[in-house]
């Protein structure tokens, strides 16, 4: 789906912590993906880090991790070849300032040089927040290029007030339709299918509102552990990592209203309108929230790409780099409600972990029961859902129809449709709409603070241990009593 303006204008794209497992493992790759559906793309790659490295050797990083993501050979060749690796402080104001002058200037040799405008310059901060907050003070000191673009990567601060004063710092250097926090679940195929499934379906515009649904749930167990992260992961958990970011987002999507365009403004006004009327279930953390912890245990089963998956896993609190003092959950639920005439009463629940025997990612509408059923049918009246699968993509409908062997007795069918596309990795969806100075796949800062808002109060909770801390054996389901409360 291409939901983008797309713009001619060469790019620079600078990333700041370019010697870090994201740049590797995800940007990279995400420009790859671009390239290899827009290959004529003008974009350079600037790798800005701390450390000094060997002539070369960012090169065939970005050589490497631009292969793998599918951009085919000569366009390797030409966008490797124009990268370039920087070894820097990123808050001193000097060495920014140099280096914004080099990214904004035409590449060095290309044959446009001498009628190439500036180029669009995206800043793009793979960084911890504190970090971010710093290099953003020091680019107050600096003369920044024409068309300036800063990207960042979660967490947006660490709580509502650090997401408003970073919010306040971004606004000093650059209007806020130029800052994209980055969010790659909205370069998510089926995340983007929920615009359409939604708004251009009659039959499903129709029934998208708590007068038809009873529940909804969105979920990204993952069976995935830590794998290595403990420095970050131990300090976020699986709130701040997954439900404060990605899932909120996904959730202002599923419930927003109507937007009279697909377009940055029309769409980021609907989503923040929806988080703004969004409110913990019951009014309380203690009620509308659960956390757990893995212990040792074995996950096996299947993961997203259809491998099979069979590997033992050590207690959370026994992983390298692992604090037990901190009490980081790896798996977390809350449930909300979005307070307004279309979803009140509608229990909302999101829920994402790690370790999980299942994989189950989905955004799931259960829809309420039949007002009347006629006398003469038989048997419980199953629920009908529509679960649309996040990774892989796929989408799911149960309807209830009559047994198999009965014809008045009710049963259900399922319609199942396979979604999966030749589309854009999530990241290179994302980038393409930053590097064209699009937002709309981004997070605007107001929608980043209400996510927290809604976060904060249960970290509140879970801080002055009013919500146990629950455990859960590595490889199996999500406990029991967990998922959708409906009613
Ligand atoms: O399935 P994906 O696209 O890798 O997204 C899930 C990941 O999203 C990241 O943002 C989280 O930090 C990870 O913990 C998580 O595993």
């Amino acid at each position: 789906m291409s939901v983008r303006t797309r713009s001619d204008r060469p790019a620079t794209l600078v990333i700041l912590g370019a010697s870090g497992d994201l740049t590797r493992r995800l940007l990279l790759p995400g420009i790859g993906s671009l390239l290899a559906h827009e290959p004529d793309r003008d974009v350079r790659v600037i790798g800005a880090d701390r450390d000094s490295r060997p002539d070369g050797d960012f090169e065939a990083e970005v050589r490497a991790a631009l292969t793998e993501g599918g951009a085919g050979a000569t366009c390797v060749d030409r966008v490797a070849g124009s990268s370039s690796y920087v070894s820097l402080d990123a808050t001193d104001h000097g060495a920014l300032t140099d280096l914004l002058r080099a990214a904004a200037a035409p590449a060095p040799g290309s044959e446009a040089a001498e009628h190439d405008g500036e180029r669009r310059v995206v800043l793009y901060f793979a960084l911890p927040p504190a970090v971010t907050a710093k290099v953003c003070g020091a680019l107050c000191d600096v003369d920044l290029p024409a068309e300036l673009h800063l990207a960042m990567e979660k967490p947006f601060g660490q709580d509502e007030d650090g997401a408003r004063a970073l919010n306040a710092l971004v606004a000093q250097l650059v209007p806020d339709d130029q800052v994209h926090r980055v969010d790659h679940f909205l370069g998510m195929t089926t995340v983007l299918d929920l615009i359409a499934l939604r708004f251009a379906n009659r039959m499903f515009q129709a029934v998208w509102t708590g007068e038809h649904v009873a529940g909804i749930e969105i979920a990204y167990d993952e069976q995935i552990a830590l794998e290595g992260r403990a420095g970050y992961y131990d300090h976020a958990g699986a709130l701040r990592d997954m439900i404060q970011s990605h899932l909120l987002q996904v959730m202002a999507l599923a419930t927003m209203e109507p937007p009279a365009s697909i377009t940055e403004r029309d769409l980021r006004d609907a989503q923040a309108a929806a988080l703004r009327a969004t409110r913990l279930w019951g009014g309380s953390a203690v009620g509308a929230s659960r956390r757990a912890r893995y212990t040792a245990g074995r996950v096996e089963g299947v993961d997203d790409g259809g491998r099979a998956v069979s590997r033992s896993v050590p207690s959370y609190v026994d992983e390298d780099g692992v604090d037990p003092a901190r009490g980081t959950e790896t798996l977390a639920q809350i449930t909300v409600e979005v307070a307004n005439s279309r979803w009140a009463g509608v229990p909302i629940t999101l829920r994402s972990g790690k370790a999980l025997g299942g994989a189950n990612k989905h955004v799931a509408l259960t829809f309420a029961p039949v007002r009347h059923l006629p006398g003469g049918l038989t048997g419980a009246d199953p629920e009908d859902r529509l679960v649309i699968g996040l990774n892989p993509d796929t989408m799911e409908l149960r309807v209830t129809t009559n047994s198999l062997d009965d014809p008045l007795a009710l049963g259900q069918s399922v319609l199942r449709a396979d979604l999966r596309r030749a589309s854009l990795a999530p990241y290179g969806e994302v980038l393409a709409g930053i590097l064209d100075g699009d937002g709309m796949l981004t997070v605007r800062g107001d929608a980043a603070e209400e996510c927290w808002r809604i976060c904060d109060e249960v970290l509140a909770a879970w801080d002055a241990d009013e919500v146990p801390m629950e455990e859960y054996p590595a490889g199996s389901a999500v406990p029991e009593g967990w998922g959708a409360a409906l009613g």
